[in-house]
């Protein structure tokens, strides 16, 4: 058994004089549920589509199972599971013919793939639906039929790319349990997400990616600790309340760290003294308590907030 399911080295892709992956480097065990977190446009589709050789390295290494991407696609092809971003089922046919046809082009005869697609309906809570017509599904049961569709030709790797975008979340819960599940089976994960919280749930390591780089790599919960500490204390902080305020902070915790009007505190901080000072002096309008979370490993790495719409998700 290969050691690595993707070796990446100096990865670099551009789309004209616009460099979408800028020389990075990552490695994916087998069996390891690997996240590509960032922000719109920050190259990881691009990542993702090379390592489904769906697009060409423009320079650098990328083995994939021990393949090469640009002179062995085709056995990379075979032995991969892809979700692309957008669901491409096929409308017209019904959910169980979606996964023959699918199968057929890899060669698996009928017999074999409708007793795969029973079971892969089975397990994704599809098989009453097995008749129905894709178009009359709901959007979380077409995405959960899309990565039973990839698991078709067992693949050793699943691509995801941004499998709970645009899902409502109870669909994304339910999406993320049939994957937790499909881990007990040595499946190799690669899933891509703008989605903070999908990153943690999910996957054992994830890289931090914007503008093509990598910014950081390592479990979501480590990399929390290490850039940001475990609480987090978001202020109200009128702008010219700030100085003093960070003047006040600093006398009182050695090497604070404040972003903007959110303050993050270590756990060796003396975080009750802190805020009893903050309230005393009455330089804080309102003050929420939290633990922090890749958002603000983001923030931190970056100065500039994830979006809105994850702070929420
Ligand atoms: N086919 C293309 N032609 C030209 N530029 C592209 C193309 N595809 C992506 N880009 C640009 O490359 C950069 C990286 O895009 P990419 O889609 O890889 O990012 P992403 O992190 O997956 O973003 P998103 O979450 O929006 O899909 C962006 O600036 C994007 O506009």
């Amino acid at each position: 058994m290969v050691k690595y399911a993707v070796e990446a080295k100096n990865l670099y892709k551009a789309y004209s004089d616009l460099t979408a992956v800028d020389h990075i480097d990552f490695a994916i065990s087998n069996g390891e549920y690997f996240g590509i977190l960032g922000p719109n446009g920050a190259g990881k589709t691009t990542t993702v589509a090379m390592v489904y050789c769906f697009m060409p390295v423009d320079s650098g290494i990328l083995r994939v199972l021990n393949y090469d991407a640009t002179t062995q696609p085709r056995d990379i092809k075979a032995r991969l599971g892809v979700v692309p971003q957008e669901n491409n089922l096929d409308l017209e046919l019904t959910v169980l013919e979606n996964l023959i046809v699918y199968a057929s082009y890899f060669g698996i005869h009928k017999a074999v793939a409708t007793g795969r697609a029973m079971e892969q309906l089975e397990f994704f809570g599809l098989s009453a639906k097995k008749d129905t017509e894709v178009e009359k599904l709901s959007g979380g049961m077409k995405r959960r039929l899309t990565i039973a569709r990839a698991l078709m030709n067992k693949p050793d790797v699943l691509i995801l790319d941004e499998p709970t975008t645009g899902l409502d979340p109870e669909a994304r819960h339910h999406i993320w349990q049939h994957l937790r599940h499909l881990k007990k089976t040595g499946l190799t994960l690669i899933l891509t997400t703008h989605y903070l919280e999908e990153a943690s749930q999910l996957c054992d390591r994830i890289i931090i990616m914007d503008e093509g780089k990598i910014l950081d790599e390592g479990r979501p919960g480590d990399l929390v600790s290490r850039h940001v500490g475990v609480l987090v204390y978001e202020a109200g902080i009128s702008k010219e309340n700030q100085p003093a305020l960070l003047a006040l902070l600093s006398k009182q915790i050695q090497g604070h760290l404040s972003i903007g009007d959110t303050l993050y505190l270590h756990p060796g901080d003396n975080a009750s003294e802190v805020l009893r000072s903050l309230q005393k002096h009455q330089q804080v309008e309102t003050l929420l308590q939290r633990p922090a979370n890749l958002e603000d490993v983001f923030l931190k790495l970056t100065g500039r907030r994830f979006g809105n719409e994850n702070a929420s998700s």
